[in-house]
């Protein structure tokens, strides 16, 4: 797949890209052998409402995402070619393979243990460094974008960037559980001082994981340089109530009211 770059994300006064992640329409169907939901279908349906990326997590234990729906998506993603595929996993397991065989425009190191319940940390530096140097270059060298996916500690930035990194992923979970809640503006506030340190090291941010409708305006608001959010359990969720359509343009229009004047 051709590199592929949305030049203007992110930025303030600029729109954030959304990827949907669909994890959670293949662990639907993978609860029956009938196929249903289909997870091309949900593709299409997402990237005609006007979801700029695809983004899926093929654990090794497959129980959302199998080998076979990465494919998949990739053929059909050859009709989309400026849409963006995100494949995240740990490079130390399944993951590389699937990138030496797909090559999609991003890949998104996760430090997840075999069979974890869901990912819950980014990576630690100097720890970490020396072991993911070769897998960062070698991904590099294939011309797929390497992001890492990391905690908002903005001490960890600089050396993600010096292990090769393009991007960082912000893991939004704490400031998601804090939402709505007293601790909402020092989360952000952490978020915000990361997103800084990460574009003083040079590198591109992106974020998620339990991004919803309500928390990620005040998200994109405060953290500045978000260029690509990753959506999934919440999204899904919703689109069961609303239909695909309706939930990214809602997801959308929350991406708009971030960067709209107040
Ligand atoms: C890296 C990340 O935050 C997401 O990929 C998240 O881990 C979703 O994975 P599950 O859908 O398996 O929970
Ligand atoms: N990278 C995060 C992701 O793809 C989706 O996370 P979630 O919205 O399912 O929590």
């Amino acid at each position: 797949m051709n590199p592929l770059v949305a030049p203007e994300a992110g930025h303030r006064g600029s729109r954030t890209a959304l990827s949907v992640n669909l994890n959670k329409v293949a662990l639907l169907r993978n609860t029956r052998h009938l196929g249903i939901p289909s997870v091309t279908k949900a593709a299409r349906l997402v990237l005609e409402a006007g979801a700029q990326g695809l983004t899926v997590h093929p654990r090794p234990d497959e129980r959302h995402i199998r080998a076979q729906d990465v494919r998949d998506l990739a053929e059909l993603l050859k009709d989309w070619p400026q849409v963006e595929y995100n494949i995240e996993g740990n490079p130390f397991h399944n993951l590389m393979d699937v990138i030496r065989e797909i090559r999609p425009h991003q890949a998104t190191f996760v430090p997840d243990s075999v069979g974890q319940f869901t990912s819950d940390h980014g990576w630690t530096f100097p720890a970490d460094l020396e072991r993911l140097a070769p897998v960062v270059a070698e991904t590099k060298a294939l011309g797929v974008r390497v992001s890492l996916f990391m905690d908002p500690i903005p001490e960890m930035m600089r050396a993600a960037r010096e292990v090769g990194a393009d991007r960082v992923e912000l893991y939004t979970e704490a400031y998601a559980s804090a939402w709505g809640t007293p601790r909402q503006a020092a989360e952000l506030a952490r978020y915000r001082a990361a997103a800084e340190a990460a574009l003083a090291a040079g590198l591109e941010i992106n974020a998620g994981h339990d991004l919803n409708r309500d928390n990620l305006a005040d998200f994109l608001r405060e953290v500045p340089g978000v260029q690509e959010v990753s959506i999934g359990h919440a999204l899904v969720a919703d689109a069961l109530e609303l239909g695909y359509t309706e939930t990214i343009r809602d997801y959308q229009r929350c991406i708009q009211r971030a960067f709209a004047p107040r």
